[in-house]
């Protein structure tokens, strides 16, 4: 009997304003819109979040090339392929979030068990009011991570989580979005000069933060370029916030951190034998606090960024009070 080795399918994405995303077969999107849309409750596995009005509205799309089956376990719908599955759900709003966020990773790494794609490879987390407080008078991000550190702690899995967004957004409750592969072995990496997360001091928060810096998955076949995907990136050096107040100067700090994060250097550091710069970004999707900063921000990416990296610009609150600016988005 010959066996044949079947490739593996390639993980794509694209961003659009929304109203242009076409309707290929997909395997999840996030969409991000300006205004309230009475029409837009989340379809399976399309995620949608309310951002700022100042900003752009934009869907991101992930195909993989191939037919995907669907199903929902917890709440938590996936689509998945032979190599890759993507799951989204939501957390209903709330006085707290601690139980029901450590509830909501028990479920998702379930699911993923059960299905078979125990790597994760990128996940995302939308809050609302993140800022803000909950029930008991604890700030509703460090509520979070109270209650995911609980959950990963329980699985063993703190120092094990991929490249993560956490963002706020308009409207109550929390979104999730995670993507997952069978057999590809992610790496996940750290920035040299930003300690993990998962070792920030205690003054941010009961339990520290859990994810990566940035999460690199290996070419399908031989030859291939491997792709980067970057975390929420901010204006931190150490855990220290810098540049407290200069948005220009925070956007600068943000980009030289990811051009560290993704370099050749680095990922040498793990044995990835490849290395990317600012000119190999194809996305970002760029979270600015404040309206009147978009245009300094603007200039700043459009200054070192590349023309052919796909740019939005998102107006959305950012996990520490004194972040002005946090970036994402994947290099290739
Ligand atoms: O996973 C997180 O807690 C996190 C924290 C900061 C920025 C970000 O995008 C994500
Ligand atoms: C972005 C951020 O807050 C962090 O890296 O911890």
């Amino acid at each position: 009997m010959t066996s044949s080795v079947q490739p593996i399918p390639v993980l794509s994405s694209r961003i659009l304003p929304s109203s242009a995303a076409g309707d290929a077969p997909r395997l999840g999107s996030l969409t991000y819109l300006t205004a309230p849309d009475p029409r837009s409750g989340d379809a399976p596995t399309e995620l949608t979040v309310e951002v700022g009005p100042h900003g752009e509205s934009a869907t991101e799309t992930w195909t993989a090339g191939e037919p995907v089956l669907r199903g929902e376990y917890a709440g938590i719908r996936y689509a998945a392929c032979r190599e890759f599955v993507f799951c989204t759900g939501r957390i209903e709003e709330g006085g707290a979030y601690a139980d029901a966020t450590h509830r909501f990773y028990e479920d998702v790494f379930t699911l993923l068990a059960r299905l078979g794609y125990p790597r994760l490879v990128r996940v995302w987390n939308y809050i609302g009011d993140i800022n803000g407080v909950t029930s008991q008078g604890q700030e509703i991000y460090r509520d979070f991570c109270v209650g995911r550190s609980h959950a990963l702690e329980q699985l063993g899995m703190l120092h094990g989580m991929p490249a993560t967004t956490v963002i706020g957004v308009r409207g109550g409750g929390i979104g999730f979005a995670m993507i997952a592969a069978r057999t590809v072995e992610p790496v996940n990496v750290e920035n040299p000069r930003q300690i993990p997360a998962y070792r920030y001091p205690p003054r941010y928060g009961p339990r520290s933060p859990n994810f990566s810096r940035a999460t690199y998955v290996p070419p399908p076949g031989a030859g291939g370029r491997g792709t980067a995907y970057v975390s929420g990136t901010a204006s931190i050096i150490g855990h220290e916030t810098v540049h407290v107040g200069d948005v220009r100067a925070q956007a600068r700090t943000t980009l030289e951190n990811i051009e560290l994060l993704i370099g050749a250097p680095n990922l040498a550091r793990y044995g990835i034998g490849e290395g990317f710069g600012l000119e190999d970004l194809r996305r970002v999707k760029v979270y600015v606090r404040h309206a009147e900063d978009i245009p300094a921000v603007q200039a700043v990416c459009s200054r070192l960024l590349p023309p052919s990296c796909a740019a939005v610009y998102l107006q959305a609150d950012v996990c520490r009070r004194d972040l002005l600016v946090e970036i994402e988005g994947l290099a290739a």
